[in-house]
Order: structure tokens, then C-alpha cells, then sequence
């Protein structure tokens, strides 16, 4: 089983225009859809929806909408109230697969609440193989609290602590690989997460175009002491690096809906792939096919396995 943490959670809310995106005027949108949303969220649904036992733990209150629509969609959840509604992110898509997203802050989260919150993890995380922390903190919450989290869940723990991965950016991410108490087994970052976290935030595109810098870059991640790092490139696919290789994977070029929840869902197809015994180049292989069809799906639509084509994935290994 798996267990996601997002601490902070949103109703995604895409709204589809028939032409591009024209500031200062009034556009008729063609569609509109809200899904349960949030990093950890969407990779318990992506889970879930394939099929591999998951848990979305969050804070949120019975009968808001993100609940109800997880609950809808039959994927489980561990809730801690708050009495205030969930966060809506919003998500402009344009014909083309431009997508414009204005993400709210969240509503603050005192200290006694992230306390609540990490209580409620633990014990959702007894007996289970991997914990996922993922997505932005909500305002009042430590850049340090996955490491509070992960430390706090490995001693409460002990031997039975599952493998932990990490997708967030900014302070939260770097602080997560300061902690003193042990590294994530995995980490996701995009690349631009990939190029702050190492110091060099202006070289994302360079990275996002060069998989060889990008796997070097990853690298000094797995020297420091990370075991994996999947670095999701957008259309260039993804690099994996641990201490045995590194490989780089890319799916034959597809029609982009929306990208929004693709790099979610990356993770969501290797942590299955990973379930599944899979070797590192296969785990590498599900993700990129993952995070392919979650782009062409409208939204923050998650696919299922069988909307996967990992057979359109080319693989390589890289020096
Ligand atoms: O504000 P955060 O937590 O960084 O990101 C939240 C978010 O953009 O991430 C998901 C896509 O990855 C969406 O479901 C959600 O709206």
C-alpha cells in the first residue's frame, strides 16, 4: 500500500477556452470541470484508478467537495478537519495545451495542526511500502516540516518505516534534503526544482533540453546521499539516476491536453511500476508513460494503466 501526504490540498478547477487567452477581456469558456487535486492527491487517484492500494491523507473537512469527489472516485482517504473549505486552484487550458494556473495560498496551519496532522500519517503509514509528501505547504507550516514528518514517521516507525519520496519545490524541498535525519529515497523534481535545488536555478532550460546535464545534475543529489532521483523534462520525457545507472526515457511525441498533474502522475507510474518489482529502466519507462497520457488527458484527468503506452517509450542508457 501506498500513503500520500499533501498538506496542502485544492479543487482543481480547469477551465477549457476555444482560442487563446486574451487578457482584460471576457472569454466564454467551452467547458469546465473540478477534480480533487493537490500532488499527493493526484498521485493517490492516479494509484487508485490502476488498481495499487492507496491512501490520500489531508487536511480538509468532511463533505468538502475534494473529499466528495475522492470519495466518488473510490480512492481512500485519511481527513484531519479544519473548519475552513479545501483551497481552488484554477487552471485556464487553451486549444493548443497552453495552460495558465493561478494556485491559491491555502489557508494558514498553526503548529497544533501540523502536530494533528503528522499523528494522523503515521498511523495511516503502519504496514504500508512507500509515503509520499508532496505538494506546496500551506501558509504557517516550517519549510522544514517533510523532514519534521519524515523523521517523526521513521521513529514512530522504526523498523517498519515504509520508503519515503518527496515532490515539492522551492525552500520546501531544499530543506527536506537539509534535515539531519535521513534523506527521501526518492525525489522528483521537474527542472526547474532540479536546477534551484542545486544552486544554479537559471540553467532549467538548459537542463530540460539535455538530459546528459540533467542526469550529472542528479547526480550530486544521489552523491549527497538521495538513492533516486526521477527528473520529470516536460516533452524531453524524464532521467532517472541512482548509484547503479542512470537512463533517460522518452514517449513518442503525443497531442497535449493538459500538462497540469502529468509530473504527479510520472511518480504515480513509477511508485506502481516500483510495487510491481519492476527494474529501475521499467520504473523509468511507466513513469514517462504515466506522465504522456495524463497530458493528453483534459484537465486534471488521471489515466489508468491501460491508457498507458509504454511501448511508445524509448529508453537509453546514459553515461
Ligand atoms: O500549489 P502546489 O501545492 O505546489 O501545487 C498544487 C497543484 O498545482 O499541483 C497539482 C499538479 O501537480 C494540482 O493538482 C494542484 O493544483
Amino acid at each position: 500500500m501506498i500513503v500520500t501526504l499533501t498538506a496542502n490540498p485544492s479543487l482543481d478547477r480547469t477551465v477549457e477556452i476555444p482560442g487563446e487567452l486574451s487578457r482584460g477581456t471576457v472569454i466564454r469558456a467551452s467547458r469546465s470541470v473540478a477534480d480533487p487535486g493537490g500532488k499527493g492527491v493526484n498521485i493517490a487517484r492516479a494509484l487508485s484508478v490502476s488498481g495499487v492500494e492507496a491512501v490520500a491523507v489531508l487536511p480538509g473537512d468532511d463533505g468538502d467537495p475534494v473529499l466528495a469527489g475522492l470519495a466518488e472516485a473510490d480512492v481512500r482517504y485519511a481527513n484531519l478537519s479544519t473548519g475552513y473549505p479545501i483551497r481552488t486552484n484554477v487552471t485556464i487550458a487553451e486549444p493548443d495545451g497552453t495552460t495558465t494556473k493561478i494556485n491559491a495560498p491555502g489557508e494558514p496551519f498553526d503548529a497544533v495542526a501540523q502536530q494533528e496532522l503528522t499523528r494522523l500519517l503515521i498511523q495511516e503509514a503502519k504496514g504500508c511500502s512507500w509515503l509520499v509528501l508532496a505538494g506546496s505547504l500551506p501558509p504557517g507550516v516550517p519549510s522544514d516540516y517533510y523532514a519534521v514528518v519524515s523523521r517523526a514517521v521513521r521513529e514512530g516507525l522504526g523498523e517498519d518505516a515504509p520508503r519515503m519520496a518527496v515532490d515539492t519545490s522551492g525552500a520546501a524541498l531544499r530543506d527536506t534534503l537539509n534535515g539531519q535525519d535521513g534523506l527521501p529515497n526518492l525525489i522528483k523534481p521537474n527542472s526547474e526544482e532540479l536546477a534551484e535545488l542545486v544552486g544554479r536555478p537559471g540553467d532549467w532550460e538548459v537542463l530540460e533540453n539535455d538530459p546528459e546535464l540533467t542526469a550529472r545534475t542528479a547526480r550530486e543529489l544521489v552523491e549527497r546521499g538521495v538513492e533516486s532521483v526521477l527528473a520529470t523534462l516536460g516533452a524531453k520525457g524524464a532521467v532517472l539516476v541512482t548509484a547503479e545507472g542512470a537512463w533517460h526515457a522518452q514517449h513518442a511525441p503525443i497531442r497535449a491536453r493538459s500538462t497540469v498533474g502529468a509530473g504527479d502522475c510520472s511518480l504515480a507510474g513509477y511508485l506502481l511500476a516500483h510495487e510491481g518489482g519492476k527494474s529501475p529502466q521499467d520504473c523509468l519507462v511507466q513513469a514517462v508513460a504515466h506522465g504522456s497520457a495524463a497530458a493528453s488527458l483534459p484537465g486534471t484527468q488521471v489515466p489508468t494503466l491501460a491508457q498507458t503506452t509504454p511501448e511508445a517509450v524509448t529508453v537509453e542508457e546514459l553515461a
